[in-house]
């Protein structure tokens, strides 16, 4: 409005001084005082408004980013990052330097948040420019832009995430419960025969479950060709991201239009390969239920309710898309995961099994010997809550989270943070503040209860990350998580293996360095905890 006014031809009267004659003004006169009337106040303007952002910009550049390890010239920090559990180092950090830590890398920005309140203070009250994740160019490279997980924070994730709340917000979950509670049951049956694979039942029970909810599928015990497929994508995924393989290109984009025969651009082949493979991988499932629907036979599933819903209103190809895309991006998001933390919880049991036996005698006072738990047990049973919420906390399964990035400059606590910033939340460093989890490397379940022995509000999953990019399946998570802790404790005891001579074998916790960090193989023994417990699961039918 400023600008309108003052943009505005003003009408001046000629001046009258006395003895003064006034002078003819020529043609070229006159464009100079109507260029003086109408164009130095506009150019002044814009002068002013040119200096103000210039100086806003030089006060930013000014201001102090926060503080961090002295960059090197050129690489930044990029030597002290190590490839693989940098959330070691960025804690060591924290320690150091306090809960934000910024580092860099090759001139870009790297924003480091180690306590829960900046993590709220960035990502939840000001996610409208904290919401962003970094443009890796291996992304749009293997065609995993449909990956609602790495999408830019734009109107087509908007899409994504509001089709993916439809069927994973908290109440439209229990639609799946009859569903995780078979699989569970499969895996009680899956442990009887061979527990000593508790890894593999662990990883069927999560893939089963997630192909079951979106695609109706049951998979097969054994080399199941939709599984094959999504955990090949997965690991095509988990490549892309890390530092380590495409590190270069990732980090000098410009090298992406250099020829695939140019030394050290064999990432095209890649990136060809992945892409065909990732095409299938959302395919194969995808025809598999449309062929379903085209025989006649109800899947009830995510993707056959979408597809229903969308033939029955002329809904169009690009809908289609989309949903083969978010189921796609479900399955590849909650497998790895699920499974991660269930092998956690085996393993806090086999190294905790006070907490173990606390939580059967719940159990047993609530569901009864002899009867398997449901999930209408589950606000009866605090103690077991309080258990799945230490697993989440103990050894959060994605300790650094996704990256988000910021999408403008911003100003925090009188430190600048550039557009463009990559910023982790560190969630290991979260998890083991000892302000808010005194002995953090404790397993402690009762952190999580009152006095009184019911909940405590502290209900916040750290380990789901934050903001608008919080996970979208979390509340499907926790729900198989919960089912697989509480059946498994009821039906199962875990204890440290023995040696030969009787003795038992430390667990050494030790978790892989990955974007997903499973526990590296441990040993343990899982036993019936009676003949009425190993009868009850040798009686489950369906499998
Ligand atoms: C124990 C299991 C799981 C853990 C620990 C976990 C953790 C996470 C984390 C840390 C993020 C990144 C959050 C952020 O950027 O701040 C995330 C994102 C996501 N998760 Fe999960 N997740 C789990 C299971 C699942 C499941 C079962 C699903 C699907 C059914 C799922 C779907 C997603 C999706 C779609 C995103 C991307 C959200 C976005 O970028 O907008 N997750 N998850």
């Amino acid at each position: 409005m400023v600008g309108i006014f003052i943009l505005s031809p003003v009408s001046h009267p000629a001046p009258k001084c006395p003895g003064i004659k006034p002078t003819k003004v020529s043609p070229s006169n006159k464009y100079s005082i109507m260029a003086l009337h109408y164009y130095l106040p506009a150019a002044v303007v814009l002068t002013m408004l040119a200096v103000a952002e210039l100086s806003r910009r030089w006060r930013a550049t000014r201001l102090l980013y926060p503080p961090g390890p002295k960059p090197r010239f050129i690489t930044g920090n990029l030597h002290e990052i190590p490839a693989e559990s940098a959330w070691i180092t960025y804690t060591e950090w924290g320690k150091q330097y306090g809960d934000i830590v910024h580092a860099q890398a090759f001139g870009n920005h790297i924003l480091i948040l180690n306590s829960v309140k900046v993590a709220m203070e960035l990502l939840e009250k000001r996610a409208r420019i904290y919401s962003d994740r970094p443009a890796l160019p291996m992304i749009p490279l293997t065609g995993l832009e449909f990956n609602l997980a790495v999408m830019p924070h734009g109107e087509k994730w908007r899409q994504y995430r509001r089709l993916f709340h439809q069927h994973f917000r908290r109440d439209a979950i229990a639609a799946y419960h009859p569903i995780q509670l078979r699989k569970i049951h499969n895996l009680l049956r899956d442990l009887l025969a061979t527990p000593e694979s508790f890894v593999e039942h662990a990883k069927t029970l999560a893939a089963a479950v997630i192909m079951a909810t979106i695609y109706g599928y049951d998979i097969e015990p054994k080399n199941d060709r939709f599984v094959y497929l999504a955990e090949e994508g997965i690991k095509r995924f988990a490549e892309v991201m890390l530092p380590g393989s495409f590190g270069a290109v990732n980090t000098f984009p410009f090298l992406r239009h250099l020829p695939s025969w140019f030394p050290g651009c064999g990432f095209h082949q890649y990136a060809r390969d992945a892409s065909k493979l990732l095409d299938e991988m959302k395919n194969a499932p995808f025809d598999f239920v449309r062929q379903s629907m085209r025989d006649g036979v109800d899947r009830l599933s995510v993707l056959s309710k979408l597809l229903q819903h969308n033939d029955t209103h002329g809904g169009s190809k690009e809908l289609e898309q989309s949903f083969k895309d978010v189921t796609a991006v479900a399955y590849a998001a909650a497998a790895d995961t699920t499974s991660a933390t269930i092998v956690v919880f085996i393993m806090a049991m086999a190294l905790y099994p006070e907490v173990a036996r606390k939580a059967q005698d719940e159990i047993d006072a609530v569901v009864g010997c002899g009867c398997l738990p449901e999930f209408e047990h589950k606000s009866q049973l605090p103690y077991c809550e309080a258990l799945v919420r230490e697993v989440f906390r103990w050894r959060p399964i994605v300790p650094m989270g996704v990256p988000h990035s910021t999408t403008e400059d911003d100003i925090y606590e009188g430190y600048f943070i550039p557009k463009g910033t990559v910023v982790l939340s560190n969630i290991w460093a979260m998890v083991h503040d000892e302000s808010m989890y005194p002995n953090s490397d404790q397993f402690n379940p009762e952190r999580f209860l009152n006095a009184d022995g019911q909940l405590n509000a502290d209900d916040h999953i750290l380990g789901f990350g934050f903001g608008r990019r919080v996970c979208a399946g979390r509340h499907a998570a926790d729900a198989t998580v919960w089912g697989a802790v509480v059946s498994i404790l009821s039906t199962f005891n875990i204890a440290k293996a023995k040696d030969e001579t009787g003795k038992e074998i430390e667990i050494k916790i030790e978790f892989t360095g990955d974007l997903v960090s499973h526990p590296k193989p441990f040993k343990c023994v899982i036993t019936p905890r009676s003949d009425t417990t190993r009868q009850l699961v040798e009686s489950i039918t369906d499998v």
